[in-house]
C-alpha cells in the first residue's frame, strides 16, 4: 500500500531535473515535494523500526528533566527529507528537528510530477522564496517508537509564508495513510460531522504531560475524559476525519509544556486551512519563522468555540501553579 501511496506522491529522482526560477517558489510545487518527503523519510522510519536496529541515543533532556531520544529512524528520515526540499527548493530556509551533516549530502531530486488529486484540488501559487520557511520533523513521537508504539509515529512537514502555517502535511508510515491541507487552497481531509464543546474528550501528551491531566479535569470537569497519546501529528489528526482503526478521537488538544515549532507548524496548517485553530493556551496566534521555540502551552480544536476553550484555559494555568 505504501507502494502505491509512493507512486502517486511522485518519486526522488537521483538526478537534477534542472533547476526551479529563482526568487519566487510554488506552493502546489512545496506541497507536492512534501508529501513526496514525508512518504520517503516515512520509509525511512518504517524500515529502521521493522530492523530492530534503531541505535537509539540520548540527544539531551527537555527542561522539564524527560530524556530526549534519538535514532537511526530520526536521522535517515531527515537526510531524506530534508536533501529533497533542499535539493529542490535551494533558496528556502529550512529547518528541521535532527543536525545536518554536510558531508552526507544526499542526492535526491523532485520528478516535477504533481499527484493527481493536489492538481485538482489546488491552483499553483507564487509567493517569494525569501518569504518561506519549511519546518520538518522527520520522526514525530521518536519516544513511543523507541517503545514500539508505532500507531502515534508520523513524519510532517510544514510551509509557512511570512510566519504563517500555510501548507501542512502529516503522515503516517505505518498506515500509509497522509493527511494534506494548504490554508485557501484545499484538502485530502475534513473536520468531523461533530464534537462535544461541553464535556470535550481532551487529548494530551503521554510522555511530556506536565500537568496537564490533573488541571484538565479541575477546568473541564472530573468526569473529562483525558487521552494520553505520543507524538503532536497523532493529536492534531485525532481532532479529525481520519479513516484508520488506530486512531484515536478526541476533541481538544492540549498541551502545556514547552514544545518545538516543527512537533507543532504541520498541525497547525492542517487546522488552520480546515476552519480550525490552534493557538498558545492565551489564545495567541504562533509564528514559524525566527525561534524554534514556542513558550506558550497549545490549544487545538476545530468547529468548537475556540475563544470560549481560551476563557477556561487561564483557570487551567492558575490551577497548574497551585499544583505544585
Ligand atoms: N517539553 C518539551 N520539550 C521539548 N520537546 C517536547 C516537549 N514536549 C513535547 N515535545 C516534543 O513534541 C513532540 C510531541 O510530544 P508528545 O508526544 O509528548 O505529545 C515530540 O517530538 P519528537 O518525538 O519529534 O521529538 C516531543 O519530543
Ligand atoms: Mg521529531
Amino acid at each position: 500500500m505504501l507502494g502505491d501511496q509512493a507512486e502517486r506522491a511522485g518519486s526522488g529522482l537521483d538526478v537534477p531535473p534542472g533547476p526551479l526560477p529563482e526568487g519566487t517558489v510554488d506552493l502546489r510545487e512545496l506541497l507536492a515535494v512534501s508529501v513526496l518527503a514525508a512518504v520517503k523519510g516515512g520509509e525511512e522510519v518504517k524500515r529502521v523500526r521493522e530492523s530492530n536496529v534503531l541505535n537509539e541515543k540520548a540527544k539531551g533532556k527537555t527542561r522539564e528533566g524527560a530524556e530526549e531520544k534519538m535514532t537511526s529512524g530520526d536521522v535517515l528520515s531527515n537526510r531524506k527529507m530534508f536533501y529533497l526540499l533542499k535539493n529542490t527548493f535551494p533558496s528556502v530556509q529550512i529547518n528541521t528537528e535532527e543536525h545536518i551533516d554536510p558531508p552526507d549530502k544526499e542526492t535526491v531530486f523532485w520528478d516535477r510530477s504533481i499527484p493527481e488529486d493536489i492538481k485538482e484540488k489546488i491552483q499553483p501559487k507564487k509567493v517569494p522564496a525569501e518569504s518561506v520557511t519549511v519546518w520538518i520533523d522527520p520522526l514525530d513521537a521518536t519516544y513511543e517508537y523507541t517503545e514500539d508504539l508505532r500507531q502515534y509515529v508520523t513524519t510532517m512537514v510544514c510551509v509557512a509564508v511570512n510566519g504563517e502555517p500555510v501548507v501542512g502535511v502529516i503522515h503516517k508510515p505505518f498506515s500509509a495513510y497522509t493527511a494534506w491541507a494548504m490554508v485557501d487552497g484545499g484538502s485530502n481531509v475534513k473536520a468531523r460531522s461533530s464534537y462535544s464543546e461541553r464535556t470535550p474528550r481532551i487529548i494530551v501528551s503521554r510522555s511530556h504531560a506536565g500537568k496537564v491531566e490533573q488541571v484538565a479535569r479541575q477546568t473541564f470537569g472530573n468526569k473529562t475524559v483525558i487521552i494520553p497519546a505520543g507524538g503532536a501529528g497523532y493529536k492534531v489528526l485525532a481532532l479529525l476525519d481520519v479513516p484508520d482503526k488506530k486512531q484515536e478521537k478526541a476533541d481538544v488538544y492540549i498541551h502545556v509544556t514547552y514544545i518545538k515549532k516543527w512537533d507543532i507548524c504541520a498541525g497547525n496548517a492542517v487546522l488552520k486551512a480546515l476552519g480550525g485553530h490552534m493557538t498558545t493556551l492565551t489564545g495567541e496566534e504562533i509564528s514559524y519563522t525566527g525561534s524554534d521555540g514556542n513558550e506558550g502551552g497549545l490549544l487545538a480544536s476545530i468547529n468548537v468555540n475556540h475563544q470560549a476553550l481560551v476563557d477556561k484555559l487561564p483557570d487551567l494555568e492558575k490551577a497548574s501553579h497551585k499544583q505544585t
